[in-house]
């Protein structure tokens, strides 16, 4: 597999473009003339650059409104190709991109645009270089591959080939199985790029909500598929426009693309084995069991406040790590949850206490196979984690995760840990709140960071997502995505600016993380019951919405007051039912959140959100600042 990005789907100058490219790993690029025209050096020193960077210029792009013109621009049209030729020839690249006519005073005629492409191919054969024509999705005559391709196929010029885009082609709703009868070698380059699903003009939408393949909606893989049937085994080539990109990081942007592309291909190969293009062998997808651990990192006085907030929602110190300041929390009960208290005055676990305060830094997934995780993360170029044990214990294979945090890979074999590493502690208290298990996740971050660690997830691990949802802040919009299999729930909270209640947690946090966790119950009154028994204190919830809540939903009186007494929030889907209450913010803004599921409801209770986060910033108020337990 060839890989190459166009230089328009980065941020930064030409040269800043090329060396996150290069450090991606790419083997080319696309020269957008823009990018170009910009930049202050002759065409052979943008040449020899590229090549320092070990790339190649797979393209120059774009010439636009070239063909079916009438007299004189016909004749113009031709001297401006020529004029790009021969820079295309101090640059060192031998393709170039015509982008299908979008002029008023274009003639249209699958004809006389053949024609115009023979011509155009002689000049460019003198020059030693191929055209490429690509149909944008908005061309004036031509905005169908197929006409793009029967033109070519008129023109029948051995320097004049098709470009497929694969924005261009499902934007429009093309049936994809009309490119497996081209052939393959009169493709000359395969740009690929994905969207969100948007009702939007075609240009608008391509020109500033294109993302990389697995981010949108697009079936960039049944596109893939179709173009590795003809035989094509060009480069494959990320052309993405979009704002945010443009004003995002180029290496991490960059470092997207490549691990969008991998995991693109393992994607096809896996449906179509025959005609897959080579790329490295990995294990398929790997699917999460379930949320083994949960690990906080914490210190002194913060650490006993963390310890008192978990005492109050009916966990117990159960067992001790043998060498290190570490505490296993558990309900009473039994029950799935996991709770790992790090007090280590060294270590990684210390240093993220140092760097962000009292923070949810590692959690454990159960996987089939952790080997197989590690090696699935590895090649789509996730950072993996290590850290030097001590004797006797074990390596657990990790990962960085969001902000810097750590994913552990925990199977049956390494759960071995639990015995090993800890000794059991006599338990002082005999009920504990009735949680059951992790029932979700959530992580803020910077809303521009979103896409990356959802393309991280959705690669990596057998996992769905679905649409992103607009969440109302009192101080502005935070968007919310969720990603979620059997054994795993996720909603990654992007914050559009550091007053909305998930900014500020990255903003005092020092970074992107765990914001809150959410434990499930399956009887949230006796859990409320309990938990208040044990000195908890939930997030206040104004009257106005309980009162809201009988007019939408026509309540029981009796359900309705058992409802506002434990400040429990309310929902309802089809036949399914949600209840959740939550903590108050402590630490750097961190909570917590218990539900319960009736009936086979689904969401995260997402009407009730501004509600709840309008409620925690009223308790952040410098006055009269609740106690937490
Ligand atoms: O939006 C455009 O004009 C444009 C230009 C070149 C391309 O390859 C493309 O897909 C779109
Ligand atoms: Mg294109």
């Amino acid at each position: 597999m060839k890989t190459s990005i166009a230089t328009v789907s980065l941020s930064g100058d030409l040269r800043e473009k090329l060396s996150a490219i290069a450090a991606a790993d790419f083997d080319g690029v696309e020269i957008f003339e823009n990018d170009f025209l910009a930049f202050d050096g002759s065409p052979r020193d943008v040449g020899a650059m590229v090549r320092d960077h070990g790339l190649e210029i797979t393209l120059f792009q774009p010439f636009r409104d070239f063909e079916g013109l009438p007299e004189p621009q016909r004749a113009r049209a031709f001297e401006r190709a020529r004029h790009k030729f021969e820079l295309m020839n101090q640059l060192g690249t031998d393709l170039m991109l015509v982008c299908s006519n979008v002029l008023p005073t274009s003639l249209g005629g699958i004809d006389r645009a053949a024609a115009d492409f023979n011509a155009l191919g002689d000049i460019a054969k003198e020059h030693g270089v191929r055209v490429g024509y690509e149909a944008l999705a908005w061309g004036r005559h031509v905005n169908d591959h197929r006409d793009a391709w029967e033109i070519v196929r008129r023109a029948d010029h051995s320097k004049v080939g098709l470009i497929l885009d694969s924005f261009h082609t499902l934007s429009r709703g093309i049936q994809l199985d009309t490119i497996r009868s081209i052939p393959g070698d009169r493709i000359f380059i395969v740009q690929l790029a994905d969207a969100s699903m948007m009702s939007m003009d075609l240009l608008y939408w391509s020109r500033h909500f294109r993302c990389m393949p697995g981010e949108g909606d697009l079936d960039v893989v049944g596109f893939m598929s179709a173009v590795a049937a003809t035989g094509y085994r060009g480069p494959l080539s990320l052309e993405i426009f979009n704002d945010q990109f443009r004003g995002g990081s180029s290496r991490s942007i960059a470092v997207d693309g490549r691990r969008s592309l991998v995991n693109l291909m393992d994607r096809v190969r896996r449906i179509e084995p025959e005609n897959a293009i080579a790329v490295t062998k990995m294990p398929d997808r790997i699917a999460i069991v379930g949320i083994e651990f949960v690990e906080f990192a914490s210190f002194g006085d913060e650490a006993t406040e963390l310890e008192g907030v978990l005492a109050s929602l009916g966990f117990v110190k159960t067992s001790l790590h043998v060498h290190r300041d570490v505490a296993f929390w558990r309900q009473p009960e039994g029950g799935a949850i996991n709770l790992v208290v790090n007090r280590c005055s060294e270590g990684f676990a210390h240093s993220s206490y140092l760097v962000h305060g009292t923070n949810a830094y590692a959690i454990g997934l159960r996987v089939a196979d952790a080997s197989d995780a590690l090696e699935r993360a590895r090649v789509l170029g996730a950072e993996t984690f290590h850290e030097t044990r001590g004797a006797g214990e074990l390596s657990i294979p990790a990962i960085r995760g969001v902000g810097g945090g750590i994913i552990y890979f925990i199977d049956d074999a390494l759960t071995a840990i639990w015995s090993l590493e800890f000794n059991q502690v006599e338990v002082p208290v005999s009920f504990g709140a009735g949680l059951t298990k992790v029932d979700h996740l959530a992580q803020s971050m910077n809303y521009d960071e979103l896409l990356t660690w959802l393309l991280f997830y959705i690669s990596i691990f057998r996992t769905t997502k679905s649409a992103i949802v607009d969440v109302v802040d009192p101080s502005g919009l935070v968007r919310s995505q969720v990603v979620e299999s059997d054994g795993f729930r996720l909603t990654m909270n992007g914050a559009e600016n550091s007053r909305t209640l998930a900014g500020k947690f990255i903003a005092e946090n020092f970074g992107s993380a765990i914001q809150h966790l959410a434990f499930k119950s399956e009887n949230i009154f006796e859990s409320a019951r309990r938990m208040a028994d044990l000195g908890f204190k939930p997030l206040q919830i104004p009257e106005n919405y309980y009162n809201d809540l009988q007019a939408r939903f026509g309540l029981d009186d009796g359900l309705l007051s058992q409802l506002r007494e434990s400040n429990i929030l309310y929902d309802r889907e089809g036949e399914g039912e949600f209840f959740q209450f939550y903590s108050h913010t402590f630490a750097e803004g961190f909570f917590f959140e218990i539900v319960e599921r009736r009936g086979g409801y689904n969401g995260y209770g997402g009407t009730n959100a501004p509600v709840r986060i309008a409620a925690q910033k009223r308790a952040l108020r410098p006055k009269g600042v609740p106690k937490l337990v």
